[in-house]
């Protein structure tokens, strides 16, 4: 794994991971993890299998066994749970609230942690998540940790779930990406943290555009 260059982007919800990652993993043709997405399949799966929120030695036996594919296409990710697509299921902020919850169980992480280190093969794997530069890939050679103010993360949604088509409400958007900020940060097991040898980007003021432009000049790309 240690000559596989690998470039990790963390950050709280709305900073524009997803967005920077893959647009670096598709200019260099590198292989792309979503990590986020593993969690909200894992919380879709145990409402799909009926599984209790509490059951935790049921929801670690679902992660280890998790049939789980991903497809990126030249404008989206495509995500299989079990040979079905819940690529828009997903994304909803039900969906990755659900996620945070069972993102905050140790043992959960613990059985996600070489499936997600699987992910770096030649030539190179762009990562984005909450702990990928400080607890799954602390040897990556490059790290960002990307943010952004609340009230502009949750602007981006806004504009997002509106460009869908799905209505919603500005100031439960700010509320929802605090709660889930604070939860990702102050649970116990790799909490959203910047690694200490990570680029620091505030995007609140910065354009997709520069954004991509900063993270390809730190990457020397
Ligand atoms: N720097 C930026 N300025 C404005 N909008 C952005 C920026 N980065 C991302 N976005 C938009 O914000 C939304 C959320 O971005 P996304 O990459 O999904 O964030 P994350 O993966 O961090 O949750 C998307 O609609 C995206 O196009
Ligand atoms: N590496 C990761 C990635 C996500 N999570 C958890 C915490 C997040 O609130 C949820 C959803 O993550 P995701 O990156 O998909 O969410 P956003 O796109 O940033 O809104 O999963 C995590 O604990 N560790």
């Amino acid at each position: 794994m240690a000559d596989i260059p690998v470039l990790t982007i963390d950050g709280p919800s709305g900073s524009g991971k997803g967005t920077i990652a893959q647009m670096i993993a598709r200019e260099l043709g590198w292989h792309y993890l979503d990590s986020g997405a593993i969690y909200r399949v894992l919380a879709f799966a145990s409402l799909k299998h009926q599984i209790p929120a509490l059951d935790e030695n049921s929801l670690v036996q679902l992660a280890q066994t998790l049939d789980l594919q991903f497809h990126l296409d030249d404008d989206r990710l495509n995500v299989l749970l079990e040979g079905e697509e819940v690529s828009q299921q997903i994304r909803t902020e039900k969906a990755g609230n659900a996620a945070s919850k069972v993102a905050a169980i140790p043992a959960v992480r613990a059985a996600l942690l070489q499936r997600q280190r699987d992910f770096c093969q030649q030539p190179g794997l762009v990562t984005d998540g909450r702990d990928m530069g400080t607890v799954v890939f602390p040897d990556a050679q490059f790290k960002v940790f990307l943010t952004a103010s609340a009230e502009e993360r949750a602007l981006r949604r806004y504009k997002q779930l509106k460009e869908k088509g799905i209505e919603s409400n500005l100031s439960d958007l700010i509320t929802e990406i605090s709660e889930r900020d604070k939860r990702d940060s102050e649970r116990k097991v790799a909490p959203l943290l910047p690694a200490t040898d990570a680029l620091i980007l505030d995007s609140t003021e910065l354009g997709i555009a520069a954004v991509y432009e900063k993270v390809c000049s730190y990457c020397a790309i």
